[in-house]
Parts: structure tokens; sequence; C-alpha cells
């Protein structure tokens, strides 16, 4: 439990407020206790941490139909060795349900309500790359022909594809740092007032008194974003105890822990690559996926990051110690990104 002096514990996250970050954020950590202050970019959220103005950081990391974030994987990686003291302690679930917020056209009367069914056949285009488009989820609530400009996190973008290829095709999009900044451009932009859209939450259609326009215009009905929650330091570091009972590693009785470690190898040796992997498999520690990032040093020479899961070899420094040491004898770097209690399905 934090304690009462958690009262000045900042806790950092994307924003702006009604991102998705922060519903996450707002979720994990209560708002009386703590003191919820949103950034601009996930790069803000890691420099925040590692320059102490603020004690934790929430950032985006995974969804599960559009797969990782990759400035979060980037920021991790640290290859200018700018952010060495940043650990992932925690991991938050959600569900993200997509809607395209902006503004009626003036054209849309009660009369032409039947234009939707001739603006598309509500099914996605086949190309002879894609001869089987995916069918889009939902159908628009109202004419979207006088959009322009959709912004969105390309995270979003990922995730919407059906919809967006299916009733928005060829209609311009504008990648921003978060699906709530999208909806601020869109409400802010007097200029353009009413051709842009946003793919953002309904909570920021609120927030920003935006229209929804289209519902659930996610690809799959199942879509939920994995949160990373970083600190400065690694696990036993004394901020653990500020954290909320749920992601305190060392009190929580659930046996299950993930660990994210991240690894070069010599892609010369032959193997290289799978034997850092058996070591893993050695010691017990369930790999369950993989990630790889271009090095920047040499192209096409990567950093892999790999996401282990494991129960009592977490609990044994002395264990995983013995597993780190051996990945130093089979990688040409490697680094420990952190330990959490697994919070899938909580
Ligand atoms: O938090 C947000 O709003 C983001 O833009 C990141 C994101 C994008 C899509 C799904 C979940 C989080």
């Amino acid at each position: 439990m934090a304690d009462v002096s958690s009262k000045k514990i900042v806790i950092a996250y994307l924003g702006p407020q009604s991102s998705y970050t922060h519903q996450a954020t707002v979720d994990s950590f209560e708002e009386s206790k703590y003191i919820l202050r949103d950034e601009l970019s996930i790069r803000d959220v890691f420099d925040a941490v590692q320059s102490s103005t603020a004690t934790f950081g929430v950032v985006p990391f995974e969804n599960s139909s559009n797969g990782s974030v990759l400035y979060t994987l980037d920021l991790l990686i640290d290859r200018e060795e700018a952010l060495p003291e940043i650990h992932i302690c925690g991991e938050a679930y959600m569900d993200v349900q997509h809607c395209l917020l902006g503004y009626v056209s003036k054209s849309f009367s009660s009369e032409n309500r039947d234009l939707q069914s001739s603006m598309s056949s509500g099914s996605a285009t086949p190309t002879s790359t894609k001869p089987f488009p995916q069918e889009p989820r939902s159908k628009p609530l109202t004419d979207l022909r006088h959009i322009k400009r959709i912004y969105s996190h390309p995270q979003a973008f990922g995730q919407c594809e059906a919809f967006l290829s299916t009733y928005l095709k060829g209609v311009e999009r504008h990648e921003v740092s978060s699906t709530s900044k999208a909806a601020t451009i869109v409400a802010e932009d007097k200029e353009e007032r009413g051709t842009e859209a946003a793919i953002s939450s309904r909570l920021a259609a609120d927030v920003h008194h935006l229209a929804v326009l289209a519902k659930g215009v996610q690809d799959v009905e199942d879509n939920t974003t994995r949160f990373l929650i970083i600190q400065k330091g690694s696990v036993n570091h004394k901020n653990q105890s500020l954290l909320p009972g749920k992601f305190q590693i060392l009190n929580d009785l659930r046996p299950k822990r993930k660990a994210l470690i991240a690894f070069s190898i010599n892609h010369e040796t032959q193997g290289a690559l799978a034997n850092a992997l058996l070591v893993f498999k050695k010691h017990a520690l369930n790999l369950t996926s993989i990630n790889s990032r271009p090095s920047r040093i040499r192209p096409w020479h990567y950093i892999f990051l790999v996401e282990v899961e494991g129960e009592k070899e977490f609990e044994d420094p002395d264990l995983l110690h013995l597993a780190l040491k051996e990945l130093d004898t089979v990688t040409e770097g490697n680094k420990w990104l952190g330990c959490w209690v697994d919070r899938f399905g909580m």
C-alpha cells in the first residue's frame, strides 16, 4: 500500500488527458494518492523518470492485434545510453475500443441518412496483395464524405485498418504522439473545422466536445493494450514500496513473474542467437516473446528483446544471476530491463 507521504509521488504518463495511457494510469494509481502528470511523448515519460521529476511512468507497450509499440522498444533498448537506470516494474492491461471523432457534416440531415449505404459497399477492396481483406466490424453513424484528414497514434491506425480502408479509403492520415493529442488537434483546428477527424476514445469525445462519427472501429473485438510502468532503478529499489500493493513484486502472492532482457549477438558466429535463447531454456525461464530492432551501428544487425515468464526463478536472485552470467558468455552485450508481477487477466 502506498503510504500517506505518497501524495507527493508523481506518475508521468503519455498524455494529454483522455489518452488510453491516461485511462490505464487512472486504473493503476488512485488519483487521491498520486499526482498524475501528462507528458507530450513516450520519450518525455522516460526522461521524466530518468531525471527523477517523476517516480513512475506509464507507457503503451504492446497491442493484442497490432503488436509492439516501437518507440517504447527503442527507448528501452536505449542505444545512446541516455536512460541507463530505467527498469520496468509493472504492467497493466486495458480493453481498447476506438471511435472516429469529429464533426457531423452540415449537409447530413435526417433526409439523407441513407447516404451511408451508398458511401461504401461496407467491405474492404480486394487487392493483389490482400485478395481477402478483413471486413470492418462497424459502420459509420453518419456521412463521412466531408472528412479530408484523420489524426491518430500509429498504433491506433494499425488497429483500425479494415474500417479505414473501407470507409475512409485514400483519406490523408497524420500520425501524432497519442490518440488524445489527435482529438485535441481536431477540436482546436478552427480553420479546418468539420473536415478533420481523430481515432481516439469515447472519453476523448466528451473531454474535447467532439461527435462520435463511428464506434468500435478497431479490426477485432478483443483489442487489448498492455502498458508498462517504469521506474528508476531495479526491483529492489526503495521505490517499490511506493507502488500500489498489486504491483509490489516482493509482497505479491501471485506466483507468476515476467522479465524483459535485451541483448546483442555476434551475427558472424553460427548459432549465436540459438545459443542465447538456450540459456533461458536451461534456466527454466519460459520465453514468451521476442522482438528485434535494428542496432543502428551496422545495417542488418539487431538488438533482440526477449520477454520471459517464470516463478521461483525470480525469487532466487542467485538463480537469475547465474542465467545472466551465462548469457554474458554467448552475447556481445545484454541488459536486464526489469521484472514485474504478471497481471494478465487481473
Ligand atoms: O495512449 C494513447 O492514447 C496512445 O496514443 C497510445 C495507444 C494507442 C492505441 C492504443 C492504445 C494506446
